[in-house]
């Protein structure tokens, strides 16, 4: 387990740009350390944020997009092209712009793919997709992912780890259905705290007022049953990318703002 670092930018799209650029060089790290890279993606605001500033950076082209596998962390269980699938958002925020390799984009199943309106099965079955990718070395049944990203949503949930919901207490499977969300769609299939656990670096995204005190709770000792996304964290790494406004209710001890 790897303590919080915070890392607070003055407004969302500086945050959006420097987390790109962050990204950019993890990826390319990565790559040229052990040839490939994996990442997670994250859907919500902040997250397509992130992907549409990396779309825009000169910089994107220092990738080598044919060595990176893409995962998600989380799915709204929606038919195949769904708007508000997330990763039809992600295609349209940068995977069209850019050349990866299609066997390497791992979507989570959509609610007409082969698993049919099934969201257990389909969370099965992606499971599975990355207990096969997983290597020897790699511990609990997925990849190391270089990078897995977050967005944290105003309730303090995380991929589609909603407060008290049985899919935030699992402690056995990579993949869970999820049922009954707060947040629309109901039926969402998300990796679970222990696969996100799994990740050499987790990067959580929050900008903007209304994430102040999901950041606030998050960061002051909250359990993760309350507070999923208190219970995020890399191995390596843990990382907070906040703007000012998400930062607003810390207290002084974990961030002080500059003085104007
Ligand atoms: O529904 C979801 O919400 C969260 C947070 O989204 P935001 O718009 O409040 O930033 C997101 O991280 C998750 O992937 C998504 O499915």
């Amino acid at each position: 387990m790897s303590a919080p670092q915070l890392v607070v930018h003055r407004d969302k799209e500086l945050m959006a740009q420097a987390a790109a650029a962050r990204l950019i060089t993890a990826v390319v790290d990565a790559q040229s350390s052990r040839g490939t890279a994996s990442v997670v993606l994250t859907g919500g605001r902040n997250g397509n944020g992130l992907l549409a500033a990396l779309a825009a950076a000169p910089a994107r082209d220092a990738v080598d997009w044919s060595r990176l596998d893409l995962w998600w962390g989380d799915e709204r269980f929606l038919p195949e092209g769904d708007p508000e699938r997330n990763v039809t958002q992600a295609r349209a925020a940068l995977l069209d712009a850019v050349p990866v390799d299609p066997s390497r984009v791992h979507a989570m199943p959509a609610s007409d793919g082969p698993y049919g309106d099934d969201a257990d099965a389909a969370a099965a079955g992606y499971a599975q997709r990355l207990a096969e990718a997983a290597g020897p070395g790699d511990h609990g049944g997925v990849p190391a992912f270089d990078v897995l990203m977050l967005g944290v949503g105003p309730d303090t949930h995380v991929a589609s780890l909603f407060p008290e919901l049985r899919a935030v207490r699992e402690t056995g499977r990579t993949v869970v259905g999820v049922h009954g969300a707060p947040k629309p769609p109901p039926t969402r299939v998300s990796l679970t705290l222990p696969a996100i656990r799994a990740a050499r670096e987790v990067w959580l995204l929050a900008a903007g007022e209304d994430k102040a005190e999901a950041v606030r709770t998050a960061l002051s000792g909250a359990g993760e049953i309350q507070a999923p996304a208190a219970g995020a964290y890399g191995l390596d790494r843990t990382l907070w990318l906040l703007d000012t406004a998400a930062a607003s209710l810390l207290p002084r001890t974990l961030y002080r703002p500059a003085a104007v």
